[in-house]
């Protein structure tokens, strides 16, 4: 599938840049619903994702978007009970989707335990549901996400996919991954595979700890080494950084936006 060189914007901190991701991801939202009725989003876990989702329900911008015709997935989960504080979902809830007018069945959370299901038996139900919501224009199992959100470890891990881990190798869309390095252990996580299937792909970064991966996941670095490498969308891809996270990107690559 083909992909898109990403683009790099730099803002002043991490506060600066969680509104201003805010503000992208609100304009950019109403201009698919403008263009095609609905918008697809997924979501990441992270203190910049869950942040940037906050940021979003303080907006008063966010009034524009239809919420009713949004569906929301989930690019990870900890495999963890539902309410869990430590869910991805839990924190999703928290900071946005309890405070905006969602229609419940378009907000898929991946399973937990408390499903009675195995974190296997977990990643194959959300494989089945993507499989289900793909029409025939995907030319794939997953559906074309409008925007999927990506936090990026210092290792330069996104969603659950981690260096050197057999997820990365995976040609399925979810899986259940266990010895996370992040805890909790067991997680579910989107593979490149369905990461690269969305039309844009957002990684968003803050602190100097992710200078370096975000180095190597613009430069020639492979995915196995920096999962980063691989996380690019059909259409876009954008690296939305503060200037800490970007300051071992050379020069040339970037222009900070904010002043
Ligand atoms: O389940 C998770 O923890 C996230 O999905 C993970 O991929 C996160 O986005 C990164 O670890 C960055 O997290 P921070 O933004 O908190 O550094």
């Amino acid at each position: 599938m083909p992909v898109s060189v990403p683009s790099v914007v730099v803002h002043a901190d991490a506060d600066v840049l969680a509104k201003a991701v805010a503000a992208r991801l609100i304009t950019r939202l109403v201009d698919v619903q403008s263009a095609k009725g609905s918008a697809s989003l997924v979501l990441t876990g992270g203190g910049v994702g869950l942040a940037t989702l906050a940021e979003v329900a303080a907006s008063p911008a966010r009034a524009a978007v239809d919420w009713r015709r949004l569906d929301v997935w989930w690019g990870d989960e900890r495999f963890l009970p539902t309410g869990d504080p430590e869910r991805n979902e839990t924190g999703a809830r928290r900071a946005l989707l309890d405070h905006v007018d969602l229609d419940p069945e378009r907000v898929r959370p991946m399973a937990g335990p408390d499903s009675g299901l195995t974190a296997e038996e977990a990643a194959e139900r959300y494989a089945e549901e993507l499989r289900r919501a793909a029409r025939p224009e995907d030319h794939g199992p997953v559906p074309s996400f409008d925007v999927l959100l990506l936090g990026m470890g210092p290792d330069g891990h996104v969603a659950s996919l981690f260096p050197e881990m057999p997820s990365l190798y995976e040609e399925r869309p979810v899986v259940a991954v266990h010895g996370s390095p992040k805890p909790p252990p067991t997680r579910i996580s989107l593979t490149l595979p369905a990461i690269t299937a969305a039309r844009e792909v957002w990684v968003v970064a803050a602190g100097a700890e992710k200078s370096g991966a975000v180095r190597m996941a613009l430069s020639d670095a492979g995915p196995m080494q920096v999962p980063a490498a691989g996380a690019r969308g059909r259409q876009r891809t954008l690296f939305l950084l503060d200037r800490q996270a970007a300051s071992k990107i050379p020069p040339a690559l970037i222009r900070p936006a904010s002043p």
